[in-house]
């Protein structure tokens, strides 16, 4: 592909993630506004490198309204720096969204929080139920990964970037936060699967509606006991029983008892409101 860097402009920096910088950036030759992700792969061993080029080559195959377009990429391989272009949400991520709300004390409209509910669960059905090939999963689920576009809707993000970072020898496998959204199964050291992702959304929903995850603790030794129970309070009582029947249904501690994508979808209450929506 013929895209260079002089095809964009930088016009600031969003932010730092585990694997590297996000830059907000105009394509030259129509002023669109665009991201791209700055990935350094100079200190990477040869399979790092495959499973990152396969993992960007996933990228480009997942396309749905409700996860973050991939345009293209652009190798430098002076820098050692591989340059991933995907679409702008102009809305912000979640958590930003998430820790205003909580400063201000202010709840989250119910509506709200079942258009991200309905939109999420599009997103993992066109991850999970690939037509031409086996599942994606997401794998690092979590507000901060979660972005909306200029008319609020969902777009998820950073897919398999994750995967490619938490391979054991990569440098960023460092933890910068709580792992409050591991599952159960993951506590339990067992392996990661598609339910884990639906128990990573339900997390997401819960904190949108209580303004803090469903499992809070202190240390990592009390957050795995606080998951493994699977002990959490009711989502604030302004939330409607249908809403907490759902969220509760994503957070079942057994796996074979937590609704798959499809499950969700067939649901009375997610095809009801879905109804009112569409
Ligand atoms: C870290 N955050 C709590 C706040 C910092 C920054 N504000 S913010 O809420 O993300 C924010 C503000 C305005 C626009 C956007 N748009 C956006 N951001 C992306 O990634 C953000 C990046 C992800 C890794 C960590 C650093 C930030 C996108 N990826 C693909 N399309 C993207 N569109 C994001």
């Amino acid at each position: 592909n013929g895209t260079t860097l002089d095809d964009f402009e930088v016009i600031s920096t969003i932010g730092t993630g585990s694997y590297g910088t996000c830059k907000k950036i105009k394509r030259k030759k129509d002023g669109k506004v665009l991201v791209w992700k700055e990935l350094d792969y100079g200190a990477m061993s040869e399979t790092e490198k495959q499973m990152l080029v396969s993992e960007v080559n996933l990228l480009r195959e997942l396309k749905s309204p409700y996860i973050v377009k991939y345009y293209d990429r652009i190798i430098d391989r002076a820098r050692t720096t591989i340059y991933i272009i995907m679409e702008y949400c102009k809305g912000g991520d979640l958590a930003t969204i998430i820790s205003r709300n909580k400063k201000d004390s202010v709840y989250l409209d119910e509506d709200f929080i079942w258009k991200i509910l309905i939109q999420l669960t599009q997103a993992l059905q066109e991850c999970h139920q690939r037509k031409n090939g086996r599942a994606v999963l997401h794998r690092d689920m979590k507000p901060a990964n979660v972005f909306l576009d200029m008319d609020k809707n969902v777009k998820l993000g950073d897919f398999g970037l994750a995967r490619v970072l938490h391979h054991e020898t990569s440098f960023a496998n460092t933890y910068v936060g709580t792992p409050y959204y591991m599952s159960p199964e993951l506590v339990n050291n067992m392996s990661y699967n598609e339910k884990s992702d639906i128990w990573s959304m339900g997390c997401v929903l819960y904190e949108l509606c209580a303004l803090h995850p469903p499992f809070v603790a202190s240390s990592q030794t009390e957050l795995n006991r606080k998951i493994r129970l699977g002990d959490f309070d009711r989502i604030p009582k302004r939330y409607s029983e249908d809403l907490n029947t759902i969220i509760s249904k994503m957070l079942h501690i057994e796996v074979t008892k937590r609704p798959s994508i499809e499950e969700l979808l067939a649901d009375p209450i997610v095809v009801g409101r879905r109804a009112k929506m569409d």
